[in-house]
């Protein structure tokens, strides 16, 4: 099912036995339209040739246009037909209407609060006349009779600024001096995961906070005696720490390296530098954690150190101002900061819909390969707690999330994800968060890796249908993944 979060609104022009320059007007919803989907699709089909047969005369899009992204959004691709529901080619063919041409605009509507934003359903004339009747807004329709196409151009671009206005933490601009497109409106800014059908958190009971740690214990830094942290439990251990000026320590170690077991009370690796010095500014990540694929354990809100522990971070969200700018090297948008970030500084999370391993198969079987790239496992912990593959939860930001949805791949990245949990037996929800791997100057693009491989592990050759990578570095891979 579609979530009812943001619900979208489609303007159907209907043929009239005779020719007419005011055809009817009506608006559906996606659910009403699926009742007559056999006409859609045969509609969207003939659409399709008509723009293939005249794509010799018509201008070529350049691939770094919005409508590729709009594509891949096509609301049926979403939709859980049932046992009636049209065959894989369908869907397919729906889904890879080519790109309608400059002067025209695919037609999605958007509907907010406020009413209706843009209308243009396609190329040709303005749309001369809207049956009143049938428009649920008075705006809408006064939009809808002057919707040339660069004031729908100018009012979406309004209507995305006003939505990242309102984005909680640092500002987020929107910047383009490669064409008049925005990023597509049926994106819907969340500050938090939103948890779809099938799909739980570990409840509230479950989480602890570190009980033996206060906010001063001498250094104002909140958990600094990593070995009395409870948050630090999993945390790794600080080898350097135990040396043999502690004897029984030194002779615990050993048979834990030998026989495993729990780690409470040997000295754990602080994620963050809790004090900072030019270089190694408070607050980042330390070497340790930039360089390894350890998750991060931060403190939380049940925990006895308080707001101020040095072991909270990434909860409380981005603090640097962002920047989405067309990329304009056939990339589409990308995301940058508007300051310099150091090395070790968390730059935001990535947000989106969780949603169960079967959702996630379904959404990808009836999409285009690229859906790859907005869906992320949250499988780090699947081994260490035998999960099976099927038992995962997956987080899908193409329709929500928030802006680290616009980093673009890179083989030589500046940024990287980990993993961040509040809630230590909670294996199946947690953070992924983007932290800077150097030192990133004001404006440069983030980019990250998308395959994320260890060092030294295997990558399979690139299938046919890989995309290849526009990154530009000097060591490129040539695609983005396999
Ligand atoms: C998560 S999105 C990133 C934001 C995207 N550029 C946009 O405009 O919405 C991933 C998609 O961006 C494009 N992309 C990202 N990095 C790329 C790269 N290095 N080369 C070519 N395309 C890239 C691909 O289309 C990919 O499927």
């Amino acid at each position: 099912m579609i979530s009812p979060v943001q619900e979208e609104q489609f303007l159907v022009r209907w043929k009239t036995e005779t020719r007419t320059n005011t055809p009817p007007f009506s608006w559906h919803t996606i659910e009403e339209l699926v009742r007559c989907l056999d006409n859609v699709q045969a509609y969207l089909e003939a659409r399709a040739k008509s723009i293939r047969d005249n794509a010799n005369t018509r201008k070529r899009k350049s691939p770094d246009t919005a409508s590729d992204f709009e594509r891949r959004a096509s609301p049926f691709d979403r939709l859980q037909l049932d046992s009636r529901a049209p065959s894989a080619s369908r869907s397919s063919s729906v889904s890879s209407i080519p790109p309608t041409t400059d002067d025209t605009y695919n037609g999605v509507l958007d509907t907010n609060e406020h009413g209706f934003i843009f209308c243009r359903p396609f190329s040709g004339k303005d749309i001369a006349s809207v049956d009143v009747r049938t428009v649920p807004t008075p705006e809408m329709t006064i939009t809808a009779r002057s919707a040339k196409v660069d004031v729908a151009l100018r009012y979406i671009r309004a209507e995305y600024a006003r939505r990242l206005d309102k984005v909680p933490g640092a500002r987020i601009h929107l910047f383009n001096t490669v064409d008049a497109t925005t990023p597509s409106l049926r994106f819907k800014y969340i500050p938090e995961y939103v948890l779809t059908e099938g799909v739980y958190r570990a409840s509230s009971e479950t989480q602890e906070g570190c009980q033996q740690c206060s906010p001063h214990m001498g250094r104002d830094i909140g958990c600094e005696y990593t070995k009395k942290c409870d948050c630090l439990e999993y945390a790794a251990v600080d080898e350097s720490r135990i040396t043999g000026s502690d004897p029984q320590m030194l002779a615990q170690w050993n048979d834990y390296v030998v026989n495993g077991g729990s780690t409470i009370g040997f000295p754990k690796k602080f994620p963050y530098f809790a004090e900072g010095t030019k270089i190694q500014r408070t607050g980042c990540l330390v070497p340790f954690y930039l360089n390894s694929r350890r998750p991060i354990y931060e403190c939380n809100n049940k925990c006895n150190c308080g707001d101020h522990c040095r072991n909270k971070n990434v909860q409380f969200g981005r603090t640097v101002e962002a920047e989405i700018f067309k990329t304009g090297t056939g990339r589409g948008w990308g995301l940058r900061c508007k300051e310099d970030l150091h090395e070790g500084q968390f730059i935001d999370t990535y947000r989106g819909e969780i949603i169960t391993d079967e959702e996630a198969t379904r959404r990808e079987d009836s999409s285009s390969k690229a859906k790859a790239s907005y869906l992320y496992s949250l499988d780090k912990f699947a081994e260490s707690e035998g999960i099976a593959q099927e038992d995962l939860y997956v987080v899908d930001g193409e329709f929500m999330g928030g802006p680290t949805k616009f980093i673009n791949h890179c083989c030589e990245p500046n940024c990287r994800q980990y993993t961040v949990s509040y809630n230590k037996h909670d294996p199946r929800v947690y953070d992924i968060a983007f932290f800077a791997c150097q030192f990133i100057p004001a404006g440069e693009e983030l980019t990250f890796d998308y395959l994320d491989k260890d060092e030294g592990e295997v990558i399979d050759e690139p299938g046919e249908d890989a995309i290849p990578c526009l990154c530009g570095a000097a060591k490129c891979r040539k695609w983005l993944w396999t």
